[in-house]
Parts: structure tokens; sequence; C-alpha cells
């Protein structure tokens, strides 16, 4: 009797450590569900590309009490890395384990045609330049696979400081769904930022568009008049551009349009905003700059592009710009809106410019 109770007991308290084993598991798989699902959330929310970096390499790390985190993306024609560098991130300097390959070879060698999850131990002759610095305290690693249309682009690499964080018998379903929204994730910021580029940047000259312009224009008054300081404009117009095309070619002429923007933006702060405004016709905007400085700007802006010589086929080419100045001074009345302002502003500008075409070409001239 005492034998058959003490049996009953043993086996209550099997069933009590099995139950408290499970709920454990439920908790902690609750837990991981939870903190996947934040994520998840913040890498839907990611307006860009970079944002999405600081998610992915930053948050994901302190969310999932990581050693390293790790991303490396194909870029064959480099043009994820010439994204990020439109938009100024710097991410050599802020994010060292992010990596762009140009060939998809070493991500293939990775997952040996498995395009699935691939959890283990640390392997220095595999894995040793997954991270920047040495990973000589990850002791286990998850590498998830983001795909395209079944095409890898990259992976995201989890390492952890524990062996048995990631083993081959770890499950996979949170992993697998990660990889999928981080993948997904990638292709959408990254179109998303292209489309906004392309919508405001001119392709041929590679600077801002008129669209980009014309957006700026009511900011940079609205600043200039708060802050109570001058804002200026120019209208710079290559002369002669028909001729120049109907003699050398329509090529030529996209050079010279290329070159002209270069060196227009070279003369100026980075705070100024330079636009291509129509065909053969630029537009400047230089905040807390006077009157006199506006002239001496657009003066040097004239004398460097008539210095130039264009290298076209056998040909060492020249070209020249008129360009007009108009300042707010004269038009910032306190009753006008900033939209008024600015169609002014740009109306000066653009009279000036045929004052300057009309004295002869060449020439810089001023809104009276
Ligand atoms: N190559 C090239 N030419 C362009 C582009 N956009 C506009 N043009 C040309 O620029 C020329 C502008 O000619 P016009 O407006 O007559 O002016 P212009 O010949 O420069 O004469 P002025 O402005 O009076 O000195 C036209 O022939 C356009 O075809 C472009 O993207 N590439």
């Amino acid at each position: 009797m005492k034998r058959k109770k003490s049996k009953a007991q043993q086996k209550h308290r099997n069933l009590n450590n099995y139950y408290n084993r499970l709920m454990q598991h439920a908790w902690q798989n609750e837990n991981i569900l939870s903190r996947f699902q934040q994520i998840e959330l913040c890498l839907m929310r990611c307006e860009s590309f970079a944002e999405l970096i600081k998610v992915l390499l930053n948050e994901c790390k302190t969310q999932f009490e990581l050693e390293q985190v790790a991303l490396i993306l194909l870029d064959p024609h480099h043009e994820i890395q010439q994204q990020l560098h439109n938009y100024k991130f710097n991410y050599q300097n802020n994010f060292p384990n992010l990596f762009f390959h140009t060939n998809n070879q070493k991500l293939l060698q990775l997952f040996q045609n498995d395009l699935s999850p691939q959890l283990g131990p640390y392997n220095a002759a595999l894995h040793a330049d997954l991270f920047k610095q040495p990973a000589s305290t990850v002791y286990s690693i998850a590498l998830l696979p983001l795909t395209h249309d079944d095409q890898i682009l990259g992976t995201f690499i989890l390492g952890d400081s524990t062996p048995e964080r990631f083993s081959e018998q770890s499950a996979t379903d949170f992993l697998q769904h990660l990889s999928a929204v981080i993948s997904i994730s990638i292709n959408m910021t990254i179109s998303r930022d292209r489309l906004k580029h392309n919508s405001l940047n001119d392709a041929l000259t590679g600077i801002n568009n008129r669209r980009f312009f014309d957006q700026r224009l009511s900011e940079e008054i609205s600043r200039c008049k708060r802050l109570q300081i001058p804002i200026s404009c120019l209208f710079i117009d290559v002369d002669n551009f028909k001729h120049f095309n109907d003699t050398y070619g329509h090529a030529s002429g996209d050079l010279v349009l290329k070159q002209v923007a270069g060196i227009i933006r070279n003369e100026l702060r980075l705070s100024d905003i330079v636009g291509r405004y129509g065909g053969e016709e630029f537009a400047i905007l230089l905040p807390d700059t006077d009157h006199r400085t506006a002239v001496e700007i657009a003066e040097r802006i004239r004398v460097s592009i008539q210095k130039h010589r264009y290298k076209f086929d056998k040909h060492m080419l020249q070209v020249t710009v008129s360009i007009g100045i108009a300042d707010s001074q004269k038009f910032a009345d306190e009753n006008r809106t900033l939209n008024e302002i600015g169609n002014i502003l740009i109306a000066a500008a653009d009279k000036a410019l045929y004052k300057a075409k009309n004295a002869g070409r060449n020439c810089i001239a001023i809104n009276e």
C-alpha cells in the first residue's frame, strides 16, 4: 500500500515536472514570439533602407541579446551602395558588419543549395569573415537566407555566445518567418528609396530636378524669413546651346550638361540648392547670401564654366553661360505668402537672365 502510494507520488511529481517544463517552454516561446513580433513591426515601419539597416544591426542585436549580428547583401552593380551614398548614409563607419558582395558565390557556399535557415556551431574556417571584428565570443550561429523570387539576395547572420542557442535541433519556424519578413522589407525599402530618388533627381545630370527645387523654395524662404537672413536666387542658362547641339550632336550636348552641373555643384556650399530647371537651364538657391555675395558666386561660376574644356571625340569643346541674379530683400514683404515670394524671386531671376542674354551672353545680370 505504502509502495503504491509513493509510486503515485513519484508519478505525480514527474507529471508536475513535465507540466512545469511545458509551461516554461510555452512561456519562453511566448517571449520569443513577442520579441519577434516587435522586431517585425519595427521592420515593417521602416521608411527607408537606412532605417532598416539600423533596426537589423542595432535593434535585433539588443532585442535578441546577441553577441554579433551581420548583414551581407548582393550588390553586383553597386546600386544599393550608391543609393546609401545618395542619402548620405555613412554605413562604413557606423555599421562595420554590413557587407556588399558583387557575386553570389560566398552566399551559395554558406547555404549549399538549401535556402533555409542554417543553424550550428561557429566554424572559423567558414564564418571568420562574416563579422568585421574577430568573433572570439561567438559560439553558435544562425544564417538566415534573404531571397527574392527564389534567388538569394543576401544573408542576415545572428551570432550568440552560447553553443546551444542555435543548434541543428533548434526549431527554425520563427527564424524562417523572420527571414521572409526581412527579405520583403529590404526589397520594399530599397524600391521606395529608388522611387523617391528618381522623383526628385534629374537622370542625366544627377543633380536635383525642378520638383525638388520647387519643394525646397518655400521651405528655404520660410527659414530665411524666420531667421531674418537674406536669400538669393541664380538662373543659369547655357548660351547658344541649340547651335552647339546642331554642330557637335546631342550626345556632346548631354556631356556638357552633365559637366556644367558638376562645375556648378562644386562652386557651392552643401547647403545651397541646385536644380535642373529646364533643358539647359539650372536654378540655384543661396540661403543666407546677400546680393553682393550672390554676384561674386555667379561670376565665379560663369568663369569656371568658360574655362572648362569638354573632351568629346577628338574635340576640346567650350561653352559659356548667362546668369540672372535676384535676391529676396525687395520682395520679402510681411503680407506676402511664401509661395508668392518664391514665385516673385524666380520670375526676377528669370528676367535678369534675359537681361544677360540681351547684353550679349557670357555675362551676369541683376534684376533691379
Ligand atoms: N543635348 C541636350 N540638349 C538639350 C537637352 N535639353 C534641352 N536641350 C537643347 O537645348 C537647346 C536650347 O535651345 P534654345 O532654347 O533655343 O536656346 P539656346 O540655343 O541655348 O540660345 P540662348 O539660350 O538664347 O543662348 C535646344 O536645342 C534643346 O534641344 C538635353 O537634355 N540634352
